[in-house]
Parts: structure tokens; sequence; C-alpha cells
């Protein structure tokens, strides 16, 4: 996947984490308006399995007719900034899994005073090379949100491009499968529904910084990140997955995310302990997968007790990953 973007530290992570070639704005900018292509308008907050439902038919579509993806989203979305699911590099994640030729991320300050034929007439038709547009049911667009699905659908029949608009998708229980839902759940540590209704597990990406450096110490290293503006599971104990670059192999381990109450620093912190693993990655990009709560973060009466509690929890994972391992085998 190719990035139009003017905000390279945006995804600076997932450049590094994939080890792509930085992109060059201006030439990207030209191969667009050389193809013809499948533009699809949304946030796409999580590309959760609604967004995917979207995404999958666009580039059906596209290959059918031999066109380009693109989806055309905000870098930095004025309001919410602590709920979204995914941060740009995070999102960007999932849209080259769904194979998407181009990701546009503008700036919302650019367009913001458009009016609805502006947006159309100089972003989609203009900037896009627009061929057919797709967007999900809920869609909005132009100065104050002025334009729905219906105003779009009008504004483009008139330039003879063919908007193809994704009625809501539905979970198991026949509820809409929305981003709304998904931070709920992520906030209850329902991690279960939570991946459910994504259609992959909540990741966390980031670079890995120096901590405290007391870990190592009491015998359980953590990589930590830096926190990032998205939304947090609350202060607790997490059974993960780690990715980490440059490096094939799986691993699991157990993070914490909260204040280190028992060492008093009361600096926010998300932490993982990584298994049957001992190599120095301070600076590597990781990409962790969160798939079960164990426990909240709590304030031990000693480093001792804490220590202890650790390996518990690292314990308690291992058996449980054990269990889902042999499961598979039997089946
Ligand atoms: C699995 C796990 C569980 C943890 N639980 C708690 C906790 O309940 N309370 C707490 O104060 N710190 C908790 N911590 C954080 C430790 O205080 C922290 O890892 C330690 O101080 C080392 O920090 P450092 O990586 O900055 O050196 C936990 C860490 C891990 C890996
Ligand atoms: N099993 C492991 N899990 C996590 N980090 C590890 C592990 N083994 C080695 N490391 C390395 O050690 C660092 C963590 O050690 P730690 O003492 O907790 O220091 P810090 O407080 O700087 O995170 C990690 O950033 C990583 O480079």
């Amino acid at each position: 996947m190719k990035f139009i973007t003017e905000n390279l530290t945006e995804i600076k992570d997932i450049i590094e984490y994939c080890n792509v070639e930085v992109p060059d704005y201006y030439k990207n900018i030209e191969e667009i308006k050389h193809n013809k292509n499948i533009v699809i308008l949304g946030n796409f907050d999580g590309v959760h399995k609604g967004h995917q439902v979207i995404l999958q038919k666009a580039v059906e579509r596209a290959k059918d007719k031999g066109l380009k993806t693109i989806v055309y989203t905000f870098s930095e979305y004025p309001k919410n900034q602590q709920t979204k699911i995914t941060t740009c590099s995070e999102k960007a994640y999932f849209l080259d899994k769904n194979k998407i030729d181009y990701l546009c991320l503008e700036q919302f300050e650019k367009v913001r005073n458009y009016s609805p034929e502006e947006f159309v007439e100089k972003v989609i038709v203009n900037d896009l090379n627009a061929a057919e547009v797709y967007c999900g049911f809920n869609f909005t667009f132009g100065k104050g949100k002025s334009g729905n699905v219906e105003t779009l659908k009008k504004l483009l029949e008139v330039r003879k491009l063919k908007l193809n608009v994704q009625k809501a998708v539905l979970d198991d229980d026949g509820e809409i499968i929305s981003s709304t839902r998904i931070r709920n759940y992520i906030k209850e540590g329902n991690f279960e529904k939570v991946s459910e209704l994504l259609g992959h597990n909540f990741i966390i990406l980031g670079e890995v910084i120096y901590g405290k450096q007391l870990g190592r110490v009491i015998g359980f290293p953590t990589a930590n990140l830096k926190f990032e503006n998205k939304i947090y599971p609350e202060f607790g104990v997490y059974g993960v997955k780690i990715h980490i670059q440059g490096d094939e192999k799986i691993y699991n381990g157990v993070m914490n995310i909260g204040r280190n109450p028992t060492v008093n620093v009361g600096i926010l912190s998300v932490e993982t302990n990584i298994f049957d693993f001992n190599e120095d990655i301070y600076g590597k990009i990781i990409l962790i997968e969160v798939l079960e709560n164990i426990r909240y973060e709590k304030k031990f009466s000693s480093v001792e007790k804490l220590k202890e509690q650790i390996g518990k929890d690292a314990s308690y994972w291992k058996n449980k990953i054990d269990k889902y391992q042999k499961e598979k085998e039997n089946r």
C-alpha cells in the first residue's frame, strides 16, 4: 500500500515496522492522477468487520475493472482523539492487510470549509480521479457535515460517477457493528467481543522506549511503549501476543497498563513481559495483540509481593496458552 500524506510522523511506526520506503507525497499524488480509481470514503476507526465488508467489495470491484483503490480519510480528526481504536499507523496496518492500494491521510483543516459540491469537484473528481465511490450508510461530508449519502449520490450522478453505499453490517445477534460498541467492550475488558466485532484482535503498535529499568531487577523485564492518543483498556494486566519488527516469530506475554502504584512513579505506562525472550529491543517497533483481561492493576505492600503476583499472572497465561494449543491440536 502507498501513502499520500504530508504528515510523516503519524505513519513513522508503520513505515518502520513494515520496512517500506518513506513515501514521496508529490510522486504518489501524480501517480493516482494517472490511474482510474475507486475512492473509499470514511473514518475507518478500528477497521472493524463492517468496514472490512466495504473494503472487500471495493477491492473486488477494482480487480474486475482494472482500477486502483484509494481510502480517503483524515489524519488528525478534530474530536475524540482519546477514543480512537486505531492510530493512523494501526489503521494503515489493517488497510494494507485488506489489500488497499493507496491510503490518503488528508489534513482535516484543508477541506473543513468545502461545501459538498466543492468536496466532490475538488477532492473526489480532481485530486483522486475517481471512477467510482464507496462509502457506508451513515457517511457525512462537507462543511458542518452538511452532506450525506443522498447528497453525494446526486452530486456524483451528474458527473456520471456511481456511488456504492454499504448498508449497516450486523453481528450474529442482529446488532449493528459500530466503533462505539467496540470502544465500550474495550473499556469493559471484554476482548472476546472486541475481537468478534473487529474481525481481528485489538492492537497496540509502537516503539520500545526506556522505562525505569527495574523490570530486569525483579526478574520480569518489560518492553515499554509510549502512550498514544487512543483508547486503552482499563489499568490492568492482559494476556497478549507480541510481534517484533524484523522477527518472524510470534511471542506470547503479559502486558500491564497503568501507573505502577507499587513503585510509586505515577507515570502512565504500557509494558509487556515477553515469554521466552531475552534481547535488547529498545528502539524497535512492536505490535501487541490484546487477547484477555487477567486482572486489574493494584498497589502491593512490597515489590516482593508484586513480583510474586507477576509470576502468578505469567503462569496463569502460560497455562491458558497451553490449553488453547491442546484444544487446537485435538480439533
Ligand atoms: C504482568 C505485570 C503485572 C503488573 N502488575 C502491576 C500491579 O498490579 N501493580 C503495580 O504497581 N505494578 C504492576 N506492574 C508493573 C511493575 O511495577 C513494573 O513492571 C516494574 O516496576 C518495572 O517497570 P520498568 O519496566 O519501568 O522497569 C506489572 C507488570 C507486569 C509485567
Ligand atoms: N523477555 C523480555 N520482555 C521484555 N523486554 C525484554 C525481555 N528481555 C529483554 N528485554 C529488553 O529489556 C528491556 C526491559 O527491561 P527493563 O528492566 O524492564 O527496562 P525498562 O524499564 O527500560 O523497560 C526491554 O525494552 C527489552 O529491550
